[in-house]
């Protein structure tokens, strides 16, 4: 007993070693997902680069994370001067870059939450593979697409695993850790710790599709998709019937407009190439046409409903 004792001690300790030495992290992607973790992460005390192609994505995200501290601190200390401290101190632990290779050359943890697109993604690891400590940690946050492919474009499948957050991230509890077979137990106790210390609910789950969320989410919303399109209800009343007879927050056109339609088509397109005799997963003809029309959702002023002022 003795011995199983200490060795509970050690792992544990070991566990909680590897959490506290993730200090820089590197999250590549300024967009939705990319700039509230890259929050989170400068709001728990971590040194955060946050990093994207578009510079113009990270003039947004620097605002959008500005605002954002700026409601966590008066939710937390109200007015004052214990809310400014937060949020100065917040704000100093986050740099920002456009170059992906350079910022990951002192990172422990690199969380990478660009397109919903494997190819996109793969291309990415595997520049930052050869450019980051042996140490470093390689985490995706995508929404649907295998970690194990995305991982195949490195050298390091002991250190890398799925970190998938919620939207949005300041917010939602919830933390998804995804770990794959080769992922060693230092690293999925290492991502485990370091989610904690972001302040979130930690489940554990296998690279499974869509992990446990996603699995549950997706096939729903598809399924308010199809009902519209066969006209037996309208996106106001889906959505209505969902908040006040599921108690849902949000009905599913309202969060799908929230999580970008761009990123739900990406989702529902890859699932349709693998799994292409689900009928739910087949393309749907009003989220083809919100896409082609720029209606991305929030994010872009409309989508199923408009965001416009
Ligand atoms: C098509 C297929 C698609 C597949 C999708 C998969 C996507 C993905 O992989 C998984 C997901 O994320 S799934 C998506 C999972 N996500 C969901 O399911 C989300 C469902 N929705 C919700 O939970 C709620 O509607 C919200 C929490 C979004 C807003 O809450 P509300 O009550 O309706 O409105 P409120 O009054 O404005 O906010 C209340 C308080 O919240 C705070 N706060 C809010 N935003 C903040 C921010 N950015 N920063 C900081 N703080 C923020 C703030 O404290 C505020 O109080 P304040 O006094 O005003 O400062
Ligand atoms: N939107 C959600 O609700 C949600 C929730 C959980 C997970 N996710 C996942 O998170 C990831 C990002 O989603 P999002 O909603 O933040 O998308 P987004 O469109 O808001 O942002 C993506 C950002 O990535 C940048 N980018 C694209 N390619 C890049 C590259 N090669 N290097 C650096 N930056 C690059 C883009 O310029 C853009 O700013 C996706 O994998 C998505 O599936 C999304």
């Amino acid at each position: 007993m003795a011995f199983f004792n200490h060795l509970a001690r050690r792992s544990f300790a070991q566990s909680a070693a590897m959490a506290n030495a993730i200090k820089n992290v590197t999250v590549i992607g300024s967009g939705l997902m990319g700039s509230g973790i890259a929050q989170v992460a400068a709001q728990t005390g971590h040194n955060v680069t946050m990093v994207d192609i578009d510079p113009v994505a990270v003039e947004k995200a620097q605002k959008r994370i500005g605002a954002s501290i700026a409601r966590v601190a008066k939710k937390k200390f109200g007015e004052g001067d214990d809310a400014a401290k937060f949020m100065n101190e917040s704000m100093s632990h986050l740099k920002t870059s456009t170059d992906a290779v350079a910022s990951v050359e002192s990172a422990d943890l690199v969380v990478e939450a660009i397109v919903e697109n494997l190819k996109v993604k793969k291309e990415l690891f595997s520049k930052l593979d050869g450019a980051a400590p042996a140490h470093t940690i390689f985490a995706s946050n995508t929404s649907s697409i295998p970690i194990a492919k995305i991982a195949e474009a490195t050298s390091r499948l002991d250190r890398f695993g799925g970190l998938h957050f919620f939207n949005p991230v300041p917010v939602m509890k919830l933390l998804e850790v995804v770990r794959i077979p080769e992922t060693s137990d230092g690293t999925y106790e290492a991502m485990k710790g370091w989610g904690k210390a972001m302040g979130k609910v930690t489940v554990e789950c296998k690279d499974t599709p869509g992990f446990i969320v996603n699995r549950l989410l997706v096939p729903y919303m598809f399924e308010a998709v199809r009902l519209v399109e066969r006209g037996e209800a309208s996106p106001r009343d889906v959505d209505t019937a969902m908040k006040l007879g599921a108690g849902h927050p949000m009905g599913p056109f309202e969060l799908m407009d929230y999580v970008g339609l761009d990123t739900g088509k990406f989702i529902i397109d890859g699932w349709h190439a693998d799994y292409p005799d689900e009928e739910i997963f087949k393309p749907s003809p009003m989220l083809e046409k919100l896409v082609a029309d720029g209606k991305l959702g929030v994010k872009s002023g409309e989508g199923f409903y408009s965001y416009k002022k």
